[in-house]
């Protein structure tokens, strides 16, 4: 199963950049013995500013088609990381080609996207700046692969 890191907005080089690639890396290689990845991020981005609706469509032409379609959304569900594992093996078992994690831009995601989604994972009540959910959801696509591979990185 591919992941696409669907995400609003530009990420420039710099610290937060570095950590998603590395983290994406890891995911690649411990995931491809499992039949997850390789993950990639797609950036959209909405030069004429013209509000969430437009940000919405740009993401769902961005979508791969039939994709299983995941929200970060601060309303969404908080789970543990071997849970969110499960799921992603939940997904990958159901033989659907293609995971699609958005995250959205300064306003977040519209509704309608939102009502779209299989499911929408919160990382807390507060809300995050959008380049440190990149992050957080690499490592988490990252520690998810090793859960279900075994590996000792996870400890609880
Ligand atoms: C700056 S936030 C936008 C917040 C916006 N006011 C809203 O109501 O969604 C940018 C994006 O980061 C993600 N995000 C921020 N906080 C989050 C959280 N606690 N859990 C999951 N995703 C979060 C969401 O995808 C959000 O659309």
């Amino acid at each position: 199963m591919r992941v696409h890191l669907c995400v609003v907005g530009r990420l420039r080089a710099g610290p937060e950049k570095t950590l998603i690639d590395d983290y994406l890396t890891r995911f690649d290689r411990s995931g491809r013995a499992l039949g997850l990845g390789p993950a990639r991020v797609v950036e959209v981005e909405d030069k004429k500013n013209a509000g969430m609706a437009a940000e919405a469509a740009l993401l769902r032409k961005a979508l791969p088609k039939g994709a299983v379609i995941c929200t970060l959304d601060e309303r969404g569900k908080v789970i543990s990381s071997p849970d969110f594992a499960q799921k992603m093996a939940g997904w990958r078992d159901t033989c659907r080609q293609d995971l699609a994690l958005i995250i959205g831009g300064a306003d977040g995601i519209d509704p309608s996207l939102r009502a779209e989604a299989d499911f929408s994972i919160s990382f807390g009540k507060m809300v995050w700046p959008h380049m440190l959910v990149r992050v957080m959801l690499a490592e988490q696509i990252y520690r998810a692969a090793t859960i279900l591979g075994g590996s000792p990185y996870h400890r609880v």
